[in-house]
Order: structure tokens, then sequence, then C-alpha cells
């Protein structure tokens, strides 16, 4: 579980990015955090794990308190959770192997990091996550040979391979086409609800949010503004977060797309 009591973030600009932003993410749970361009939503994704310091408020994950941790107890706290990528920060020159490894890099000790030694477990680990992945096959390919959906699922099987007690997801699908970008989702989706694990979801594509999200949240200038179920999520509410658009004619795109006969309706879903 994690939980965010108002938690705010003003830059040393003065920009008040994030005010009082207060939720709980229960386990299994996958919240897709959507909001216009400059709304908060990657300070809000980057205050959980302290990559931005929050001025104001706490976060908890299970018992620990995030926001109390000093450096050293932020490190060991910064395993438990997993990241996501919308570029994938991937180390182009090494394997999809070493990659999915480097995601136990906090774990191991630092003389056996240096020296690449990974245990049989982990090795065991890679390997199933990378066959849950789909890229079983390119474990010994350079990560700058894959495609951008191969690379995000290599991002993907890095983070799961950290075991995670959380996933924090920046933009994953920004870089790819529709129809990758589905396969994606319900990647993520489907390994969240397999190992219960709760994730929130930066998200700039609301129709994606709104069909692979369990809950909803929308942030407009640093506030939420909307919480609750995707079904929930009207064309009313939209226009709240975002302003005027014609949502009808946006939805009636997407669900062309979803429907498109070559996506097949449960690709991966099985194998993750
Ligand atoms: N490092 C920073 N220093 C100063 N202001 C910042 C910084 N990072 C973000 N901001 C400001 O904080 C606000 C929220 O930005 P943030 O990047 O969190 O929004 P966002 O919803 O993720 O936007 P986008 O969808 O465009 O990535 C914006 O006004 C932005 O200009």
């Amino acid at each position: 579980m994690l939980k965010l009591d108002k938690v705010s973030k003003t830059y040393k600009t003065g920009d008040k990015a994030l005010h009082n932003a207060c939720f709980e993410v229960p386990a299994g749970q996958v919240v897709g955090l959507i909001g216009p361009s400059g709304a908060g939503k990657s300070t809000l994704i980057r205050c959980i794990n302290r990559l931005v310091e929050p001025t104001q408020g706490s976060i908890t994950l299970g018992d620990t308190e995030l926001t109390g941790l000093n450096r050293r107890e932020l490190r060991r706290a910064r395993r438990r959770i997993g990241m996501i990528f919308q570029e994938y920060a991937l180390v182009e020159r090494l394997t999809v192997m070493e990659n999915v490894l480097s995601g136990r890099l906090g774990y191991v000790p630092a003389w056996r990091s240096y020296l690449r030694k990974f245990s049989a477990d982990d090795i065991a680990q890679a390997f199933s996550l990378l066959d849950r992945v789909g890229l079983a096959d390119h474990y010994n390919k350079r990560a700058d040979a894959l495609s951008g959906g191969q690379r995000q699922r290599v991002g993907i099987a890095r983070a799961l391979e950290q075991n995670p007690e959380l996933l924090l997801v920046d933009e994953p699908t920004a870089s790819l086409d529709p129809k990758t970008s589905r396969q994606i989702m319900r990647l993520i989706r489907t390994a969240c609800q397999e190992r219960n694990l709760p994730a929130i979801i930066n998200i700039h594509d609301v129709m994606l949010a709104q069909q692979f999200s369990d809950r909803i949240i929308g942030l407009k200038a640093g506030e939420i503004v909307f919480d609750g179920a995707p079904d929930a999520l009207t064309d009313e509410v939209l226009t709240t977060i975002y302003g005027d658009e014609d949502w009808t004619q946006l939805r009636g795109d997407n669900a062309e797309q979803s429907t498109d006969p070559e996506t097949p309706a449960v690709d991966l879903a099985e194998g993750v």
C-alpha cells in the first residue's frame, strides 16, 4: 500500500507544481495519472521516489515513511520501487539479459555488482521474465538492436527483476505506435495483477488510461480534480481536466484502433 498525505511541491523557481495531493493505492491497483502538460504528473511520480523532494507532506510505502528517510535508507527503499521510463533508459551497448539483471544491482554487494556477478536465482528469474515479456530469444542481443516496443519490454522486465513493491511508470507509450502502446499497457497491467503490485502510470493518452487502469487520478494545475473509476471519466470530467475537446470523436477514433483485427484481444496476457 502506498499512501500520500498532503504532498505539495513548490520548485525553487516558485512554480507550485503539486498541491496537497492525498490518496492511497492498495496492492494490485493500477492507477492512470492523467492531466494536461504541466499539470504536475511527473512531479508527483518523482516525489514518490524522491527524485524530486516534496516541499510538504508525507509519503508512505508499506510501513516505511519515504519522506523521513536519510540518503542511505532512501537508497535501500528505492530497491522496492520499480521505475519504467518513456525513453526506456537501457544501457544500449549491453545485452538484453544484462539490462534485465541490472534490476538486481541495488541488491548485490558493491564488488559483485562491479564484476556484474549475479546469483543463479537472479539469472533464472531474468530468463523467466524475458520469456514472459516475449523476448526469450533475444536475451543475448544488444539493447540498441531492438525496436522501441521491445526496449520497453526489457524496461518492464528490468523493473520486475527488482521484485518491487510498487511500480512507477512515466509515459511508457509516448514513443510507441498505437498498437504497440496497447500491448505495453496490457503487459504492465497483467504483470501488476499477477503480482498484486500497485502501479502509478503517468500517461498522456486518456483512452489508453481508461482502457488499462483500475482507477484514474486527474491532475490540473497541481490539484487532484478527479479520482475515480475509469467509467466515471465522463466528457464533462474530461473537460474539467483538459478544457473543451470533441471527446466523442476522440473516443470513436480510439475504438476503431482497439478493434484493429491485427491486434489480438489477449496478446501477451497469458505470457506475462
Ligand atoms: N525542475 C523544475 N524547476 C522548476 N519548475 C519545474 C521543474 N519541473 C517542473 N516544473 C514546473 O512544474 C509544473 C509541473 O510540471 P510537470 O513536469 O510535473 O508536469 P507534467 O504534468 O508531468 O507535464 P508533461 O505532461 O508536459 O510532462 C510545470 O509548471 C513545470 O514548469
